[in-house]
């Protein structure tokens, strides 16, 4: 049986673009004059040689890496990425493995009285369905960086719109890469940044970046990684979540999961914000999405608040893992851990009904890459080396 998963480390041709923005017409703030730096190191130039770059640089890319015109079923993201990240993307064992669809569609997009679109499950789900998998239209670095010496007379509200420039022109040639329909799909979502000085695209990623944690390796500095996608993107938020997104290398999707389970016709949602924060913390998060949070938890914070505090301290017993299900932060890795901790301590106490239940949980939370479908096998159980050493 496989333990501490839970700890484990675990994008040429020239194409016609759909509604392609011009960096400088939105981007007001931009002093008369200032033109952002040239960033186009792309896969497919004649005149680089990827191999040379060094492994920091960035680099233009489709994965998987398949012609830019061609199309692919699974269809393939429109890349900026560093030159190890994608070494370290092509060398994963599988790599490019095919999607793994759920039997039937299991999900819907429609509109909503005042969230705009959202997804809506089409049909009862139970723990640990795999509600859709999809490739990214986009992946790039989360954070924002400038790559050049400013004018020494740029006000700090002229810089801030000059890294908001190099931004979008970067961003905009990943843009160009992409089919013409991933790219009307990409315009097509929404933007709660239209007001900032962001530029159309980075705009659409702002409010849509679904965290591709997978992708940073460990290092300094870090580099976080913002995926934006066709269908995952249209989930709204929720402080006690009914799905989660797990980053699947090989096969370079995203996998969204039911959590728990959920009723015909309810909406989707995952969470933009940290769950084990307070609510007035977690709203200062979601501010930049435009939105004020009502979910059941930030209605009544005072109780919620408490309650988050206290479970996130508590020692794993299965009165908590029900707390934290009632408070609807199945999503947490510290959740997930705490199953394990139970199934291992029943597994050591010789319980087999206990370990089997943990063990059941545990092969459903698939939200975690964990893949430990069989785990809830009784023979397996009896078969662990921990079996039954704490009985004295
Ligand atoms: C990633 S998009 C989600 C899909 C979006 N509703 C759409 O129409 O495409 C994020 C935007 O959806 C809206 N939104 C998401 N969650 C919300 C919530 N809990 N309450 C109100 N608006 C929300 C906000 O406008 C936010 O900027």
């Amino acid at each position: 049986m496989k333990r501490g998963f839970l700890n484990s480390s675990k994008a040429h041709s020239k194409m016609a673009s759909v509604g392609r923005p011009d960096v400088h017409q939105v981007l007001p703030g931009v002093p008369e004059g200032y033109k952002t730096p040239k960033v186009n190191i792309k896969e497919g130039d004649p005149t680089i040689d990827p191999k040379t770059l060094p492994q920091g640089a960035f680099l233009f890319t489709s994965l998987p890496n398949i012609p830019l015109d061609e199309h692919d079923p699974d269809n393939w993201t429109s890349c900026l990425l560093q030159v190890a990240t994608k070494a370290q993307i092509v060398d994963t064992p599988g790599f490019p493995r095919p999607l793994l669809h759920p039997p039937k569609p299991r999900y819907h997009i429609g509109p909503t009285p005042n969230m705009g679109l959202a997804a809506f499950s089409s049909c009862a789900l139970k723990m640990g369905d795999l509600i859709l998998s999809e490739r990214a239209l986009l992946i790039a670095p989360a954070h924002l960086f400038a790559e050049d010496n400013f004018p020494e007379d740029f006000t700090d509200a002229q810089l801030h719109q000059a890294v908001f420039a190099q931004a979008e022109a970067r961003l905009q040639v990943a843009y160009d890469r992409m089919l013409p329909e991933n790219q009307k799909a990409y315009m097509a979502l929404a933007n709660s940044h239209l007001q900032d000085g962001s530029g159309p695209i980075l705009g659409v990623m702002r409010t849509n970046g679904v965290n591709a944690a997978p992708l940073t390796r460990p290092g300094d500095p870090p580099m976080p990684y913002s995926a934006t996608c066709k269908e995952i993107s249209r989930l709204n938020h929720s402080c006690s979540p009914n799905t989660a997104a797990e980053f699947d290398m090989p096969s370079f999707s995203f996998r969204l999961f039911a959590i728990r389970d959920i009723a015909a016709g309810e909406e989707l949602t995952y969470t933009y914000t940290d769950t084990s924060a307070s609510a007035a913390v977690r709203q200062k998060i979601l501010e930049p999405y435009g939105f004020r949070c009502t979910c059941r938890a930030c209605l009544d914070p005072r109780l919620s608040d408490a309650r988050r505090a206290s479970i996130h301290r508590a020692s794993p017993t299965p009165a908590l893992m029900s707390m934290w299900a009632e408070e609807g932060l199945q999503a947490s890795p510290l959740y997930g851990q705490h199953a394990v901790t139970l199934m291992e301590r029943y597994i050591g106490a010789g319980d087999l009904e206990n370990a089997m239940v943990y063990a059941r949980m545990c092969s459903k939370m698939k939200w975690f890459g964990c893949g430990a479908e069989d785990w809830a096998d009784p023979a397996k159980i009896k078969a662990d080396p921990q079996w039954r050493k704490d009985v004295k």
